[in-house]
């Protein structure tokens, strides 16, 4: 089978990089010697693995991406870069027809479905890869589809705790608060708690220390009006070895859907992802 070729834009952020160096022994793709990144990187160029990429800046990327077109004609993105940079991004995409994998969080998510919606670019979008992550999602969405209010008149308490660099309050969360409201639990996203001072990782969550510097912990707990009953849901993340297997999986599915160019859909999820026979 025809490699795959993949530009993974972030570097040297810290997923982009793990992505990167599983990306190069995955024999089922290419990846390309290119990366967008911030304005503010100082570095041209960045070695991962004896491999050299390019970091191309946004004021000079609009230039670029027509000579990286002509070198290679067809390629899929994938876009591990700031919440900031995830509206523009998406644009450039679309603009350039360069179908893309978003795990980047934050940005106006509203905004970034449209984008997609009415462009001619397949994309996956989704806060979490970590494919069981994703298939505790799917759980959720069934309860929340056919359970409505399930949950009524409980209160909800929201967690998360992620390295003290993380800009934005986890986008996991807020999507799995969508879930619980439809479960009945009236939460607004605000009151999410987050969680960034390390000593508090270290002596109050007992976070291996190993992993304040990368880790996504979250706990959801619901507790029932008069206190009799508590049900609480974890996911605990140590590193960002976890997120490489879907996004990669993301990536192979949106190649078998340009594969199919009848199909009119643009915008899918890590569900979708999953649910792929
Ligand atoms: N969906 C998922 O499963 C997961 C999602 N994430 C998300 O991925 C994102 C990245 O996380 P992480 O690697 O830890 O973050 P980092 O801060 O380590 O890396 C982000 C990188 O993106 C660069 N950047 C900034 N602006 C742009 C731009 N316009 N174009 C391209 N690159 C840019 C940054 O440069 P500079 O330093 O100059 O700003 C930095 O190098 C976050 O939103 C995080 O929440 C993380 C893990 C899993
Ligand atoms: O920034 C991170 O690290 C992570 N971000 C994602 C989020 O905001 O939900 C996913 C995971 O929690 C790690």
């Amino acid at each position: 089978m025809e490699k795959i070729n993949i530009m993974i834009n972030g570097l040297p952020g810290n997923v982009a990089k793990t992505m990167a160096r599983s990306g190069i022994t995955d024999n089922r793709f290419n990846v390309m010697p290119f990366s967008l990144t911030g304005q503010e990187i100082e570095d041209k160029t960045i070695t991962i693995d004896q491999m050299r990429f390019e970091l191309v800046k946004p004021d000079v990327r609009d230039e670029k991406i027509i000579r990286i077109k002509r070198q290679f004609n067809s390629f899929i993105t994938i876009d591990y870069t700031h919440p900031t940079a995830v509206n523009s991004n998406a644009l450039f995409y679309t603009q350039n027809q360069i179908p893309f994998v978003m795990g980047t969080t934050g940005g106006n998510r509203e905004q970034l479905e449209q984008v997609v919606k009415k462009s001619s670019t397949p994309a996956v979008i989704a806060p979490n890869m970590a494919k069981q992550i994703v298939g505790f999602q799917a759980m959720m969405e069934y309860a929340a589809n056919t359970f409505p209010g399930l949950f009524e008149g409980y209160t909800l308490q929201v967690s998360e705790s992620h390295q003290n660099g993380k800009a934005d309050t986890s986008g996991t969360a807020k999507a799995m608060v969508g879930y619980f409201n439809q479960l009945g639990a009236n939460f607004d996203v605000n009151k999410i708690q987050m969680v960034r001072d390390p000593e508090v990782q270290r002596k109050e969550w007992k976070i291996p220390k190993e992993h304040i510097a990368g880790h996504g912990w979250h706990t959801y707990t619901l507790t029932a009006p008069d206190g009799s009953a508590l049900f609480e849901f974890k996911h605990n993340i140590n590193g960002r070895d976890i997120y490489v297997s879907g996004t990669f999986d993301a990536v192979v599915f949106l190649m078998e859907k340009l594969n199919k160019p009848d199909d009119s859909k643009k915008l899918y999820t890590m569900i979708d992802v999953l649910n792929r026979p």
